[in-house]
């Protein structure tokens, strides 16, 4: 897993860096500013599109100017240089860059504070006023200049960071800031990227490596963590010759009720494709049919009989669709505790008996998405706090609380955020939550930790769904279509 570090740490990075590999800070720079054209020019292969670089007169302003000066070195023969010259204040990497690229055919304007800002002509804007090192909210005249891009409505591409977004902490909903379409980012993401706030701000990122100490930054203490596909790979546990159905565990699934049959059928496919050994249902009878039909694999337990079979499960799934049903799930808590996935109606019935909260079975694993997180533990302004409070209570009773989101946050037991890149947005359709909870309940049962059926769960979950997309071209995922891309996803591994 990728540390994901603060700016401070960034800053720390840097100067480690330039100190042991050594390099002098403008090299660095200039390999950054590299790294930034290298994919630029993916995005923009053609070298006759104008180009308005927007540059601040700090480090991010001198990695602007180095980025115009490769440009036009690559051939891009419309780059034109603004320099917002808000402050007096210049680093040395900036000024050396300035009287580089005063040494190139490219047109460098400047610009006072008051100044007036002509029209933006160009079709590209790259943003290099503020990076990194942005410390208060846009005011004056760095405020008018980022009003005056976004009206002109250009394709944006921000170096590192959009102008006047943080790169961690609280993301306040009314602070301005540049809108990037692209943002182009030094080494890692910034931690502010995956909160959902950062849509107001830009629409994607991409990270290029600019050759700082790798050893140095996985060393630093870091609460967020990035799920890579290499962590998927070890965790993830092939199956063994001589193994048997025994051998990868028996799900049961609780879920179901007349109108919401689907999503307990959902959950249990989702189990039977993830691996366990056994899967069974126990829904209402009225479901059967439709279970037989649509997954033969699943066994059935009527209610009654739960108290009697529990020892033969090894994990369970309860929550989704369950509805009227719901009273089960306190009943299910006074039984022998196992593994166990929380998820939907099991969800809502803890915020309204919160007591049940501490009858949980230890390290149980808890899948709300906004508004559930926010029923169980108090709303909260922002996802910042939201993040902290299920940081907070993962901690406090040793859970593992999977955020769902855009970019799903797994907080667990030890105080630590994993962060799940895999997903896209042609997932958000209905039974996408039964299908994770199915999933996360098959791997308890193969007998991963809660850590690890989280982490491998999500991110498999989301892979099914970026392939789908990728490779097939849907517009829109249909749950039951991940499903059914499981197995070649695990294949894959
Ligand atoms: N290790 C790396 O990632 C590298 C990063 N590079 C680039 O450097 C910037 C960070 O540069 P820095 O000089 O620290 O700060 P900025 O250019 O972002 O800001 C300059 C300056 O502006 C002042 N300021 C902050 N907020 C405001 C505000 N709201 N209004 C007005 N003025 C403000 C403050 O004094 C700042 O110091 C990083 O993003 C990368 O682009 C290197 O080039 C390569 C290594
Ligand atoms: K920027």
């Amino acid at each position: 897993m990728k540390n994901v570090i603060s700016s401070a740490q960034m800053r720390d990075a840097d100067r480690h860096t330039i100190d042991t590999a050594p390099i002098a800070s403008v090299d660095l720079m200039e390999r950054a500013s590299l790294a930034f054209v290298g994919a630029f020019m993916q995005l923009y292969p053609d070298r006759h599109v104008s180009v308005l670089v927007c540059c601040g007169t700090g480090n991010n302003g001198g990695d602007g100017l180095a980025i115009a000066r490769l440009l036009q070195g690559h051939g891009y023969d419309a780059v034109t240089v603004w320099i917002a010259r808000f402050t007096e204040r210049e680093t040395d990497d900036f000024a050396t860059n300035l009287t580089r690229l005063h040494n190139t055919p490219v047109t460098v304007a400047e610009f006072l504070p008051a100044d007036e800002l002509p029209e933006i002509r160009q079709s590209v804007v790259i943003d290099a006023l503020l990076g990194s090192g942005l410390n208060k909210p846009l005011t004056g005249d760095w405020l008018r200049l980022v009003e005056h891009i976004n009206q002109a409505s250009k394709q944006v591409v921000a170096v590192d960071i959009p102008t006047g977004l943080r790169a961690n902490g609280i993301i306040p909903a009314t602070e301005p800031t540049i809108f990037a379409h692209e943002v182009i980012t030094f080494q890692r993401p910034k931690l502010s990227f995956f909160f959902p706030e950062s849509a107001q701000t830009m629409d994607r990122f991409q990270v290029v490596d600019i050759g700082l100490d790798e050893a140095f930054i996985e060393g630093a203490p870091a609460d967020f963590k990035l799920v890579e596909p290499e962590d998927i790979r070890l965790a993830y546990r092939k199956r063994k010759p001589f193994s048997h159905k025994g051998t990868y565990g028996h799900a049961l699934i609780i879920a179901g009720d007349t109108s919401t049959m689907g999503a307990a059928i959902l959950c249990c496919g989702a189990s039977l494709f993830s691996g366990a050994g056994l899967t069974t249902a126990c829904i209402p009878q009225e479901g059967l049919l439709a279970l037989n039909t649509r997954h033969p694999e699943v066994m059935y337990c009527a209610m009654a009989d739960l108290p009697d079979l529990w020892d033969r499960f090894d994990a369970i799934g309860i929550g989704p669709g369950l509805g009227r049903r719901v009273a089960l799930f306190e009943k299910c808590l006074a039984y022998e505790p196992k593994p166990m996935v929380i998820d939907a109606d099991a969800l809502t019935a803890l915020a309204h008996e919160q007591s049940l909260l501490d009858k949980l079975p230890a390290r149980s694993i808890l899948t709300p998405h906004m508004k559930e997180f926010d029923r169980l533990f108090g709303d909260h302004g922002t996802w910042w706090d939201r993040v902290r409070t299920a940081r907070e209570q993962a901690n406090a009773r040793g859970l593992v609380i999977v955020l769902k989101n855009r970019y799903t946050f797994i907080a667990i037991p030890d105080g630590r955020v994993l962060i799940n890149l895999t997903g896209n947005p042609a997932m958000a359709t209905g039974g996408m939550g039964d299908v994770l909870t199915g999933m996360l309940v098959a791997f308890l049962a193969q007998g991963y930790t809660p850590e690890e059926a989280a982490m491998l769960a999500c991110y498999l979950h989301g892979a099914a769904g970026d392939r789908l997309v990728a490779d097939v071209g849907m517009a829109v995922v249909p749950a039951t279509q991940v499903i059914e891309h499981l197995p070649a996803i695990n294949g894959m591994l």
